[in-house]
């Protein structure tokens, strides 16, 4: 495969992502540079072109030495550049050439002097495939562009019947739920729809894909399995995008997802506890408080720690949202933080008054536990170290408390079966549908850290993950073992919950 276009030295767009694709599609790939473009995820700074006369001898280097296969061509910068092109086609004749008419970069940089529009149009004439966007779509017309789909479609038929070429428009710059294209040629039409993937990663998408369209075109029959196949691959080049997270502007898709799919750092995490969520899911405690046949005195014992811990809990939520990058995470941080005060711990202040004759100030004074005690130290050291393992640490308990909530909503059945269990309440605040999203952001924000932590310090995130894990198995099951401190004299010397009922 050879493509002839411009360059991205970071990557996105260009030559460089037009050899991930072909890469991508199993093919061998060539380039000839058009134009060494400054450019990056936030825009073009200059262009340098080296010339019609050199671009010659690097197409003429390729030609005279290598089969080509199939051509793309991507950005060709000027008239010279586009008539040299035209005539290397004329000479070698490769068996499918697919022209991207790169006229301007999305940032709204021009890629295409002023004068070679007419010139692409001859190009576009030799091609066997062109792929406009909107924008391009209407400059190759001379028309306004297009503001729906029904008026690509004119637009495109327009094309294809005016130059005899299969025309692929694109429907990326329109709005709407679908990123729709469609293939048009003088004989047929083909509708490609994918829905439209929520991320600001899609430099290149373009280049991506003609590329992709140019590979697959010589190990398939015919031009619309092509650009379906092409098609279905950048979708999920550009779900993988977010992970990617290259650059600070709007980065590349991944190429390579279906190749190396990169994991997130949470899926990597949630992998690495499958032990603890299995112990947790058979912990005695869950599993008595699941089914409503944990006995008072335990359910006192945990929930009464657990308001202790939810003390610190929130200390430490706090120390997260003061070290947060930016202002969204430090709000939801801090509105954690008091959520951890407030919200939470009125149902635990609220079952003890009830059940154990606790009030305010008896809850307030509870001493933690060694199990609370430990984990909550545990939290503050990795508050102590860097922002990442502060997140890393305090998720955990957002997460496998929704899962647990999750779980014993589901094993309840009925709300009513849910009503008559005596602990309804707890199991209905965990499993509440607000409680998964507020976890979902947490998980968000810990892969977000993550992205931006260096190798060591994403393996003492990982660390800091496994260690709360551990934790919470240990929380629940001390609802049922009631530790106490073995050294006389430490604070009070034990954990004074009285039980129910006195
Ligand atoms: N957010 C998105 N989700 C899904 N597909 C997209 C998205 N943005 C662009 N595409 C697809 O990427 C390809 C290139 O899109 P487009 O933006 O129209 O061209 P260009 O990158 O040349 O400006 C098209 O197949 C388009 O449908
Ligand atoms: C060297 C080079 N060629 C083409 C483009 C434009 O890429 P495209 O795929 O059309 O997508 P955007 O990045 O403009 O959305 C480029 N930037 N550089």
């Amino acid at each position: 495969m050879l493509s002839i276009a411009g360059t991205d030295p970071t990557g996105g767009a260009g030559i460089q992502a037009d050899l991930k694709s072909f890469a991508a599609h199993g093919a061998y790939g060539m380039a000839v540079t058009t134009a060494l473009v400054a450019q990056n995820t936030r825009g073009v700074r200059s262009v340098h072109v080296p010339g019609p006369a050199f671009l010659r001898e690097q197409l003429d280097a390729v030609s005279d030495d290598v089969a080509i296969d199939a051509v793309k061509v991507g950005m060709v910068a000027d008239e010279a550049n586009a008539r040299e092109i035209g005539a290397w086609l004329d000479r070698v004749a490769p068996p499918f050439v697919v022209v991207d008419p790169v006229m301007v970069a999305t940032s709204g940089h021009r890629l295409l002097d002023g004068g070679a529009e007419q010139a692409v149009r001859e190009l576009v004439s030799r091609a066997d495939v062109v792929t406009p966007n909107v924008p391009e779509l209407a400059v190759l017309l001379g028309e306004e562009e297009a503001q729906d789909q029904a008026g690509v479609l004119a637009q495109a038929r327009r094309l294809a019947t005016s130059t005899g070429v299969v025309v692929l428009a694109k429907g990326g710059h329109l709005a709407g739920g679908s990123s729709t294209d469609v293939l048009v040629s003088a004989d047929a039409e083909v509708t490609l729809d994918a829905p439209r993937v929520d991320t600001r990663h899609t430099h290149g998408t373009g280049c991506s894909l003609s590329a992709a369209i140019a590979a697959l075109r010589p190990q398939r029959d015919d031009w619309e399995t092509s650009a379906r196949d092409a098609k279905a691959w950048l979708t999920g080049a550009l779900r993988a995008a977010d992970r990617l997270a290259v650059g600070t502007g709007r980065g590349p898709v991944d190429h390579l997802h279906a190749l190396v799919p990169v994991r997130s750092f949470t899926e990597e995490a949630w992998d690495r506890i499958a032990g603890w969520r299995t112990a947790i899911a058979g912990n005695a405690f869950v599993v008595a408080l699941g089914d409503g046949t944990l006995p008072a005195e335990a359910f006192a014992f945990y929930l009464a720690q657990d308001a202790a811990y939810l003390e610190q809990y929130s200390r430490v939520l706090s120390r997260a949202s003061a070290a947060a990058p930016d202002r969204a995470a430090r709000e939801f941080f801090a509105t954690s933080a008091l959520s951890a005060l407030g919200a939470e711990q009125s149902l635990h202040r609220d079952w003890l008054a009830e059940h154990a004759g606790m009030d305010d100030g008896a809850v307030t004074r509870v001493e933690p536990s060694p199990v609370t005690a430990a984990y909550t130290d545990h939290l503050h050291a990795a508050a102590a170290g860097s922002y990442g393992e502060a997140v890393a640490a305090l998720l955990p308990c957002f997460w496998l408390y929704a899962q647990v909530g999750d779980d014993l909503v589901r094993r309840a059945g009925t709300a009513d079966e849910l009503a008559s269990n005596p602990y309804a309440a707890w199991i209905s605040t965990y499993g509440d549908p607000a409680f998964a999203e507020a976890t979902r952001r947490a998980v968000q924000l810990v892969d977000e850290a993550a992205r931006h932590a260096s190798p060591s310090e994403r393996e003492r995130m990982h660390r800091a993950f496994e260690l709360s894990s551990m934790h919470e198995h240990l929380f629940f099951e001390q609802g049922l073992t009631r530790p106490t401190w073995p050294v006389a004299g430490h604070g009070s010397g034990q954990t004074v919950v009285p039980a129910p009922g006195a």
